[in-house]
């Protein structure tokens, strides 16, 4: 089986084309294997793509975490397979469904865009004492469980250790959710740090995360409603804007995609 190890300013996967996830395969435990980092290829989740159709382009997109679950959306993966979709059969534009919704995307030589649904924005869902300060995370509902906080220097926190706590608080239980720290780094512009559920460690960036990140800096007067570029772990800046025609529901997230290695799997 053909695999592509791919990233997504930093957020690596294993990408396979032309499967879904009903082939008669346990796919999570296949993610397991793939994505551990010394018995495997290495990665932050397994992807699979898949055509639906050529005029117009559709694809559908499966992720799961590298722990095997499912992630209901995840930004990256969806760019990554976009320029996947790009390179296979020549789509500029794009339609990709994840998990029951429709992403639009664009790919051009040095950057792809796609799109995330913002739904629930909750101010102030909790509460945790961060380096002796009482800290609080909003949460946002960008395809996927985020919360984020805005504190002063994102490297002054570790993001695994306060993360941890986070995602597994008895409030957001059971589904648990993705930590986002997140700092003011000038006009328009963030630092994010992203502890990621189902990864279960840090991961250097997050598409959705970040667009939550901008959402909720947003509302706390951080940036205005435009484009914001989100600085990450990778040193390979997310930029995140409102869809012009729905800005209050859709934002684009764009950044680079490298293609890092092609193989064939054992
Ligand atoms: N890194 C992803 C999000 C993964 C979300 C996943 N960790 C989950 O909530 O199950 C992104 O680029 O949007």
């Amino acid at each position: 089986m053909r695999f592509r190890k791919i990233h997504g300013a930093g957020n690596d996967f294993v990408l396979l084309s032309g499967h879904e996830p009903d082939d008669d395969k346990d796919w999570p435990k296949e993610a397991e294997r793939l994505c551990a980092r010394r018995t495997g290829v290495g990665a932050d989740g397994l992807v699979l793509s898949r055509l639906v159709s050529e005029a117009p382009a559709v694809l559908d997109v499966t992720c799961f975490n590298a722990d095997g679950s499912i992630a209901t959306m995840c930004g990256n993966a969806l760019r990554c397979s976009a320029w996947a979709a790009r390179r296979d059969h020549g789509f500029q534009q794009m339609r990709l469904r994840m998990a029951g919704v429709v992403h639009e995307a664009v790919v051009s030589d040095d950057s792809v865009w796609v799109t995330v649904e913002v739904s629930q924005i909750l101010p102030r869902r909790l509460q945790t004492v961060v380096n002796g300060r009482p800290t609080w995370f909003d949460s946002a509902h960008t395809g996927t469980e985020h919360v984020v906080a805005i504190v002063g220097n994102v490297d002054a926190i570790d993001p695994v250790v306060v993360g941890r706590i986070i995602r597994h608080h008895p409030d957001l239980a059971p589904l648990g959710t993705n930590v986002n720290f997140v700092q003011s780094a000038g006009h328009q512009a963030l630092k994010i740090r992203t502890y990621e559920r189902g990864v279960e460690a840090e991961t250097l960036s997050c598409g959705s995360g970040a667009v939550a990140a901008v959402v909720v800096a947003t509302m706390r007067g951080l940036v205005a409603r435009r484009a914001v570029t989100v600085h990450n772990r990778a040193g390979e800046p997310l930029t995140v804007r409102p869809h012009n025609a729905r800005p209050n529901r859709t934002q684009w997230v764009g950044g680079p995609v490298t293609n890092t290695f092609e193989g064939v799997l054992a």
